[in-house]
């Protein structure tokens, strides 16, 4: 039996050198959300580009302020600002370009009378110290600084700093496809009748959504049957995938599709861990003949849960990273196979989580109303309220 970390770094050693060969594109700013950057991405302008007020107020030079100053006009956000001559003051608006001159804003409220006068009146303007609600040019980044590391994951705060910085196109990664492949006779499509028996696929809509929202590509697959003989007609109709996974068919039974489909090609392993047990690792020859390419493989359990924490433990940290982990406290006791690393789901809120369901690997319902997995760690059986947990926010 292989343990979780032997198993996550198999995985680790088969995908890593795939996806750091997928080569980069360019996408539009607004496309790039939750891609991973391609290339370390140095500031080409400064921010802010020049100095200019935090304040609506009053731009004056500090060492005339405390006094009453005739105005000049008002300098709006978007315009040039000229030299603030000795003597003066002028109205200024939050973001506009601080008059050469003026090294201070002191805000409209502060002033007498506390509004904007025209040009010409003059303004009673209290004490206002050097640098008082100036927003310094470069004081957010300077020109040349590192403004996003290779390997980010963008999201709204990354894109708007290179929005900010005038960028209208990022380098990214481009995204890995992997073709969802479930199996198993007893599927039938969402959406369509449900004939004694068999049940709806879950895997490929599960696993689907898990490999979108983790920046990848993912090809649904038609449900395989259990015929060994209809996999080999799947990897010879496969073009253009990075990846493929299976769910269900790797167990012992007497119908597994994938393990009869593959045996010789791909390992069959025992993880120790619950759910998620059973896994297959290893690469397929895919294409039309002529044009066989090989490929990584991977192999989930079939039940829903274990297909889901399958792909959290091994998939998901290398296609999107880590997932926030932090420890919290038990609500109840709980148990756990001690030869196995058991993976609960829980509610997760102040500090302490609340295990949902059961442990077994159909409780799909019991998944969808969590938001964090909770690790019960190899070598314990048995865990009172209030211990610490490992838990990974969903
Ligand atoms: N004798 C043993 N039996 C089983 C063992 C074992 O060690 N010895 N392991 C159990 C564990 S743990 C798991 S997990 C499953 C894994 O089996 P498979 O990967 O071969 O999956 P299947 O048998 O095809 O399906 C398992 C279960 O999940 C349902 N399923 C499958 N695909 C889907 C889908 N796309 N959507 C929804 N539900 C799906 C399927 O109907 C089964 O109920 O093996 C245990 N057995
Ligand atoms: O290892 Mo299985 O995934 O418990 O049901």
């Amino acid at each position: 039996m292989r343990t979780v970390t032997e198993h996550q770094t198999a995985v680790a050693e088969l995908l890593r050198p795939r996806f750091e060969k997928r080569g980069a594109e360019s996408v539009p700013l607004p496309q790039a959300l939750h891609r991973l950057l391609a290339e370390d991405l140095r500031a080409p302008v400064a921010l802010p580009p020049f100095d200019n007020s935090q304040m609506d107020g009053y731009a004056v030079r500090s060492a005339e302020s405390g006094a009453r100053l005739p105005a000049l006009a008002a300098i709006a956000a978007g315009q040039q600002a000229a030299l603030l001559p000795p003597g003066r003051t002028v109205p200024i608006m939050t973001g506009a370009m601080l008059p050469a001159g003026a090294d201070a804003v002191v805000p409209v409220e502060a002033a007498q009378p506390a509004r904007f006068v025209s040009a010409g009146e003059s303004v009673l303007l209290p004490e206002a110290p050097a640098g008082q609600f100036v927003r310094r040019a470069g004081s957010d980044i300077a020109i040349g600084a590192l403004a996003v590391a290779a390997g980010t994951r963008l999201g709204p705060a990354q894109l708007g700093l290179l929005g900010a910085l005038g960028l209208g196109s990022v380098p990214v990664l481009r995204r890995i496809t992997v073709a969802v492949l479930s199996t198993g006779d007893e599927l039938a499509a969402p959406g369509e009748p449900l004939p004694p028996g068999r049940i709806y696929d879950a895997n490929s809509t599960l696993l689907g959504s898990a490999l979108s929202e983790a920046g990848a590509t993912a090809v649904l697959l038609p449900t395989l049957p259990d015929d060994p003989a209809g996999l080999d007609a799947v990897l010879d109709g496969l073009t253009g995938v990075d990846l493929l996974i299976s769910t269900g068919g790797i167990s012992q039974g007497a119908f597994e599709v994938v393990k009869q489909g593959l045996a010789g090609m791909v390992g069959f392993h025992q993880v120790a861990m619950q759910p998620g047990g059973p896994q297959a690792i290893g690469s397929v020859r895919i294409g039309p003949p002529g044009e066989e390419r090989t490929i990584p493989f991977l192999g989930f359990p079939g039940n829903p849960v274990s297909t889901l924490v399958s792909f959290e433990m091994f998939l998901r940290p290398l296609l999107a990273g880590p997932r926030n982990r932090l420890r919290a406290r038990l609500s109840a006791d709980a148990a756990s196979p001690p030869g196995k690393h058991q993976i609960r789901r829980g509610l997760f809120a102040q500090e302490t989580v609340q295990l949902l369901g059961g442990p077994g690997s159909h409780l799909l319902h019991a998944m969808a109303q969590a938001n964090a997995l909770v690790h019960l760690p190899l070598g314990v059986a048995e865990l009172a309220a209030g211990e610490e947990v490992e838990v990974w926010l969903l």
